[in-house]
């Protein structure tokens, strides 16, 4: 399958079609400072418009809801953060009731990788509000030493490792993944395209196939994990070709109505 064969199996039934979208990675560019994550120029214009011919254009990520609500502020694209288990509803921002539960086990965690890390140059400790993660993006040595106070984290707090791009995350261990979330997500709908890059959205992938639809795998060099390559149906080359292909899906939804023109410089 390629991006054109993608585009048109959206096309097909637009209204109940549901287009998921990773954040980091996807939608925006990797970068060494996990605060600086942003969308790439122009897509959200483009995500506007195709909230306005798809049934569902939803954002899927890893980061807290409340930091989604900030970076994507997209007009009729809804926001499921930490995994799944947050999401807005209306005005409201939602999460799973067993969440809460949680927390003090997340705040132990993120005291103890602070008084671990804090003082370590380019070790960067990511509050999460209800999860913790820890980056060496910009400590690649350190990587032996986080896995070892991760894995002492995760035998004395129940909480649950979440491995992503040079980082992991110690997250509540329920059944809850992007997969699930997924579910939820694309229920009664028809044809589902979701597209991530990491390990944490290896469950989405399989699910989107298992549904019938799609899987896309954002490629990036030497950090892709092979997995992410056996699911897929359709790689791009990083977030500039994932930048091409909404353009031209929306340019296909809009073909004819004279929407849509000169919106995105790719
Ligand atoms: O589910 P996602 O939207 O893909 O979020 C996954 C994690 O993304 C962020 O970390 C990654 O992106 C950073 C910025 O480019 C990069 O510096 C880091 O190395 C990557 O792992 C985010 O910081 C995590 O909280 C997300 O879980």
């Amino acid at each position: 399958m390629d991006r054109d064969a993608l585009t048109a199996a959206l096309a097909a039934d637009p209204a109940r079609a549901a287009l998921v979208l990773d954040f980091d990675g996807v939608l925006a560019r990797i970068g060494d400072d996990p605060a600086a994550s942003a969308l790439e120029p122009g897509t959200a214009a483009v995500l506007t418009e195709l909230a306005q011919h798809l049934g569902v254009v939803a954002v899927l990520s890893g980061r807290p809801l409340a930091f989604l609500r900030q970076r994507v502020d997209v007009r009729g694209v809804a926001l499921h953060g930490s995994y799944g288990v947050q999401w807005r509803e209306g005005d409201e921002d939602r999460v799973l009731e067993e969440v809460g539960r949680w927390q003090p086990a997340v705040d132990t965690a993120a005291g103890a990788l602070r008084a671990a890390f804090g003082d370590t140059d380019g070790v960067h400790v990511e509050d999460k509000g209800i999860a913790v993660a820890v980056h060496w993006r910009r400590a690649p040595e350190q990587e032996q030493a986080v896995a070892a106070v991760v894995a002492e984290l995760v035998a004395g707090t129940g909480l649950r490792a979440e491995p992503g791009k040079l980082v992991v995350e110690l997250r509540p261990p329920l059944e809850q993944d992007k997969g699930t979330a997924l579910r939820r997500i694309a229920a009664g709908l028809g044809t589902v395209v979701y597209a991530g890059d990491d390990r944490g959205d290896l469950p989405a992938l399989r699910v989107a196939r298992e549904l019938g639809g799609h899987a896309v795998v954002v490629e990036h060099g030497r950090e892709t994990d092979p997995e992410l390559l056996e699911v897929a149906e359709v790689v791009l080359q990083g977030t500039d070709e994932v930048t091409l292909w909404l353009t031209g899906l929306r340019d296909a939804l809009t073909a004819g109505t004279g929407a849509g023109e000169a919106m995105m410089q790719p």
